[in-house]
């Protein structure tokens, strides 16, 4: 019973964090990075576990997760990835930190 009202507090999290009304913050983390569109060709070596919140959720519905804190650390791994990636103070990592400050404000709750 705890499990599956685990499960639905996750949903409604990834829901909100990738809702079209926060687009101008997560359209870039809810799609695989794609290195060739991006022309970023380094990605994979600085990247060691690609994630995205489309595959985050794509994972939830396939009951991938055991626990929620295996859902959380997925979420969070895309975000320390945009971290790694895009410099501080670039707006691509700008819009990481807003993600991060919703998705932590939903998960607190
Ligand atoms: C040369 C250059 C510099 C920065 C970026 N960042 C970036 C990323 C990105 C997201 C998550 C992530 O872990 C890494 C990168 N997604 C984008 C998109 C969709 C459009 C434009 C820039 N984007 C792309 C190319």
């Amino acid at each position: 019973k705890k499990y599956e009202l685990q499960l639905r507090f996750c949903e409604e999290v990834i829901k909100e964090l990738t809702s079209p009304r926060n687009w101008i913050m997560n359209q870039y983390f809810t799609h695989p990075v794609d290195p060739v569109a991006l022309n970023i060709p380094t990605y994979f070596q600085i990247i060691k576990k690609p994630m995205d919140l489309g595959t985050v959720q794509t994972k939830l519905q396939g009951n991938a997760y055991e626990k929620a804190k295996d859902f959380e650390e997925d979420v969070r791994l895309v975000f320390k990835n945009c971290y790694k990636f895009n410099p501080d103070g670039d707006y691509v990592n700008q819009q990481g930190h807003a993600l991060e400050d919703l998705f932590n404000k939903k998960w607190a709750t």
